[in-house]
């Protein structure tokens, strides 16, 4: 009888259940439960929905069930660097806050006047992003000393998923590496950077693994579903799961487009050299303790949030069909710009970057989204330019996985301004890597490489040359 697995994968913007299954060599894939996620205001802050998340894995657990479809396992991914903070009684002390609010504004700077930059880079590795959780942390501890000396156990938001789920408390290694606290040598957390920031040390949990069973369902969840499942952690910073997809890592570069654009490659170590630091490249964990050498772009969020601003009249199809008829519409962005981040009006503020920039400023949809697609594919090529100076060697691959591997568009674009070729696919990559990550545990896929060779069978991936 062949066994399914159940990857749940929530992005930014949307999440999605994914049933696994292998059969004649092949991966299977059956969408079980899709829904919309997004920022929401809440007590001041922006926030996550997170019980809305729960709710909706418990939906699509039960789907299965009503399907008939009985998963041995599941394991849950997100985005990086979110958490919340129990007291304890295991009740929540904080609402699950977004890293685009503004309460981590002007502190990076405060912590890096605390902290060498070069110091805190060498140890940890990690890109300086002003929402990374040692911000956020420092943040709550400047603003709410009180909320910080009742935390009994922090969990990122997976954590806090598998959590409910489980009863059982971890941080999974990948996701906690988006921290800024954990050592890139010796894989735990930093004790000398918590204490100095004044953090409790015991509020963190012990490291996990991808790929290590973290237990099964609570009993009232067994009761509710109607069958149990094994909560095997993959690599639950969605990142982490994406990269396991990439069919082919010679001499190639991934490049996970979603929500954020995320360009990278795999390595065996950490890079913690001054020109690494400078151009912002961050060593996040990887499973089999890799290491994801790579760099945020904003990505997709910019035509997410134009197509938004258009009372979401546009497809994100129709966004690059109308950006083709405007061949002669040249201006472009700095999408790394931190205004790009959390602006009230996307499109707004591309106009004012325009004007402020003395270029002509885009009126018609489509010259906003060709003004998007062609900034984004400038700030791929700077990157690949980057790591080609780091690694001084060029790369002759692009390989271009999830949401934004479906963009024809941009894909093209890529492969025109970086004069790469540029493969496309699998656009469900995250999923596919939180399912190989329990396959393996299972004993059902023997390692990482033989996943690979399957993923390579079972999904199709379009060249652009
Ligand atoms: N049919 C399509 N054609 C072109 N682009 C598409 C299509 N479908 C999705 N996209 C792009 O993919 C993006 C979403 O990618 P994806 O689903 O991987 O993101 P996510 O998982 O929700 O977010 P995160 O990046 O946080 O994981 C959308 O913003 C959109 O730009
Ligand atoms: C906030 C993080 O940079 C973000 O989650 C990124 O790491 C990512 O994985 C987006 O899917
Ligand atoms: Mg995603």
């Amino acid at each position: 009888m062949e066994k399914n697995c159940l990857a749940v994968d929530i992005g930014a913007s949307s999440g999605r259940l994914i049933l696994g299954s292998l059969k004649n060599g092949k991966l299977n894939l059956e969408e079980i439960h899709r829904f919309e996620n997004c920022i929401v205001e809440k007590n001041g802050h922006f926030c996550w929905d997170i019980d809305g998340l729960f709710n909706e894995i418990k939906v699509g657990i039960k789907k299965c069930y009503r399907k008939g479809i009985k998963p041995v396992s599941i394991g849950i991914d997100t985005w990086a660097v979110d958490f919340v903070l129990l007291d304890d009684n295991d009740q929540l002390l904080t609402d699950a806050v977004a890293y685009r609010d503004p309460r981590t504004d002007g502190i990076m700077e405060e912590v890096t006047d605390l902290f060498l930059k070069e110091r805190l880079y060498l140890e940890t590795g990690i890109q300086f992003q002003k929402f990374n959780t040692i911000y956020q942390l420092y943040a709550l501890k400047k603003k709410n000393p009180e909320v910080l000396k009742k935390a009994k156990t922090f969990l990122m938001i997976p954590d806090y998923l598998h959590y409910l789920l489980t009863g059982k408390k971890a941080n999974e290694y990948t996701n906690a590496t988006t921290t800024q606290l954990i050592n890139a040598f010796t894989r735990k957390w930093d004790k000398e950077i918590i204490c100095k920031l004044g953090l409790n040390m015991d509020m963190f949990q012990e490291i996990k693994m991808p790929k290590q069973t973290l237990g099964t369902l609570r009993e009232e969840l067994v009761e509710e579903f109607g069958f149990d499942m094994e909560v095997i952690l993959p690599a639950t910073h969605d990142t982490g799961s994406a990269v396991i997809s990439v069919p082919e890592l010679e001499d190639t570069i991934y490049l996970s487009s979603g929500t954020w654009s995320l360009i990278g490659v795999e390595n065996h170590f950490p890079i913690c050299v001054t020109k690494a630091l400078d151009y912002n490249f961050t060593n996040e964990g990887g499973m089999d303790f890799q290491f994801r050498f790579l760099k945020n772009i904003m990505g997709l969020w910019m035509i997410q949030e134009v197509r938004r601003n258009y009372n979401n009249g546009y497809s994100f199809v129709e966004l690059a069909d109308l950006s083709r008829q405007h061949p002669e519409f040249v201006s472009t962005v700095n999408v790394d710009d931190p205004r790009f981040l959390k602006p009230d009006n996307m499109i707004e503020e591309i106009r004012k970057y325009c004007s402020e920039t003395n270029q002509r400023i885009p009126e018609h949809p489509g010259e906003i989204a060709k003004c998007v697609f062609d900034s984004l594919a400038i700030g791929y090529k700077k990157a690949v330019s980057e790591i080609e100076d780091i690694f001084e060697k060029e790369f002759s691959k692009i390989n271009v996985i999830g949401g934004g591997s479906q963009n024809e568009l941009l894909n093209r674009l890529i492969s025109d301004v970086t004069k790469k070729e540029v493969y496309a696919g699998p656009v469900e990559a995250t999923a596919i890597g939180n399912l190989v990550a329990q396959f393996i545990a299972l004993g059902e896929i023997e390692d990482i490489n033989n996943a690979r060779r399957i993923i390579k069978h079972s999904f199709e991936v379009k060249k652009y040359v």
